[in-house]
């Protein structure tokens, strides 16, 4: 029966790998909410490999989203990318279960969600850098025509040898006109853009809003917005401005504090227009740092990653064209009520605030009955008549 089904399906007939005749699966690395992956040796080249096989019917529910779209598949979006912080895809397929597999290099290392949460000498160290590198690698994305649509720590991976690989490629989409209308509001909660989470149409500038939150994490350990575990919060979350990034990082070379906050704006077309111009700010940045680490001006500076020293800080420079944005006058507005941040310790451990909210509590009762919807957690418990993802790093 499965014969005749494949036999008469559109599906293009792909040759089936016996997945496990082929691979040897030397341990399991990570189950994503759609996939496992194992670290395997591939009998027929003889490397170690990163073997990710999707979730059949999850993966059926996901593409059921896009129906009529004609949504290019993660392995097929995936060996198309070549670029040093893209992990590298060799070859994708059909296990003789009907399953999806991807087959790549394997990535030996941490996630970036791991060093964000450790805030190691490898983060203090590298932090600018890797900031960069992911930058770099969603510009790849977004010249050869995609977006990302999950940016977040959790889908980062940095080598042991200090270089960051972005991984997964699950809700990958073109960036042509009909993905770009509003629909699907898949991602990771905390990271959405205002407009995807509102359901408007979408642009490549989802992606600068999520690389923006990732950033901000990478240097503060916490989200932008507090804890948003009601509907206030997460208004809050898309109508009022995240707390600013300088405030709690007083030394932040300030290049790099406007470029994140200019990110973050609420209105896509106050943000930064495409991802290289928000690069060339923090490109400079650490230009500036690695010079004066070269220069050792001070002992200090040799440990201090995003030039941090009040007395190394550029002048703030300001295009003249910059307007001021929707979120800046409301920045300046709420600076007059708020209290002092400077006693912020940076090193606390705070917990992830948490998006919660009746805002997405539709997304979520489909989420109840849509087995596509992904997680990497338990399924939560109700809190409300509206549930709504209370974990920051639960995709949807
Ligand atoms: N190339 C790789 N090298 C090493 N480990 C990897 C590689 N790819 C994935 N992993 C590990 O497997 C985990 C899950 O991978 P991935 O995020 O691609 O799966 P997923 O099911 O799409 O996850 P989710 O949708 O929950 O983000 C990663 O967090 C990482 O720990």
């Amino acid at each position: 029966m499965n014969f005749l089904n494949r036999f008469f399906s559109k599906e293009p007939k792909t040759p089936r790998v016996n997945i496990k005749k082929r691979f040897e699966l030397i341990g399991r690395v990570g189950q994503g909410s759609m996939s496992k992956v194992w670290r395997a040796r591939d009998s027929q080249s003889g490397r170690v490999v990163a073997l990710k096989v999707l979730h059949k019917q999850k993966t059926l529910e996901l593409e059921s989203r896009f129906v009529g779209l004609n949504k290019p598949k993660e392995g097929e979006i995936a060996v198309q990318l070549n670029h040093p912080h893209i992990v590298k895809t060799f070859e994708h397929g059909l296990t003789t279960e009907g399953e999806q597999f991807l087959v790549m290099e394997f990535v030996e290392g941490y996630s970036l969600s791991f060093l964000v949460e450790a805030q190691n000498e490898d983060m203090r160290t590298n932090c600018l850098k890797y900031m960069i590198q992911l930058g770099e690698a969603i510009k790849h994305f977004h010249e050869e025509n995609w977006i990302h649509r999950d940016i977040c720590p959790r889908n980062i991976l940095v080598s042991n040898d200090h270089e960051l690989k972005l991984i997964d490629f699950g809700l990958v989409v073109p960036n042509t006109a009909p993905f770009l209308q509003p629909g699907n509001r898949t991602g990771t909660a905390a990271y959405m853009a205002p407009e995807l989470i509102k359901r408007q149409k979408t642009s490549q500038k989802i992606d600068i809003f999520s690389y923006s939150v990732t950033c901000y994490e990478m240097l503060t350990k916490r989200l932008p917005w507090e804890a948003a575990e009601t509907l206030d919060a997460v208004l809050q979350h898309i109508n009022t401005p995240p707390e600013n990034i300088q405030q709690l990082l007083p030394d932040l070379n300030p290049q790099v504090a406007d470029a994140i906050m200019k990110g973050l704006e609420l209105y896509p077309q106050d943000r930064w227009q495409t991802i290289e111009d928000m690069l060339k700010p923090l490109r400079a940045a650490l230009k500036v740092n690695q010079k004066l680490v070269e220069s050792k001006t001070t002992q200090s500076l040799q440990t201090d990653h995003f030039t941090l020293k009040a007395s190394s800080k550029p002048k703030r420079k300001r295009s003249v064209s910059d307007k001021p944005t929707h979120r800046a006058n409301q920045r300046r507005k709420s600076k007059k009520k708020n209290k002092t941040t400077d006693s912020f310790d940076l090193r606390q451990d705070q917990t992830p605030p948490e998006v919660e909210s009746s805002v997405l509590s539709d997304q979520q009762e489909q989420q109840a009955q849509d087995p596509a919807v992904k997680s990497n957690r338990p399924p939560k418990k109700k809190t409300s008549s509206k549930p709504i993802p209370k974990n920051p790093d639960e995709t949807i």
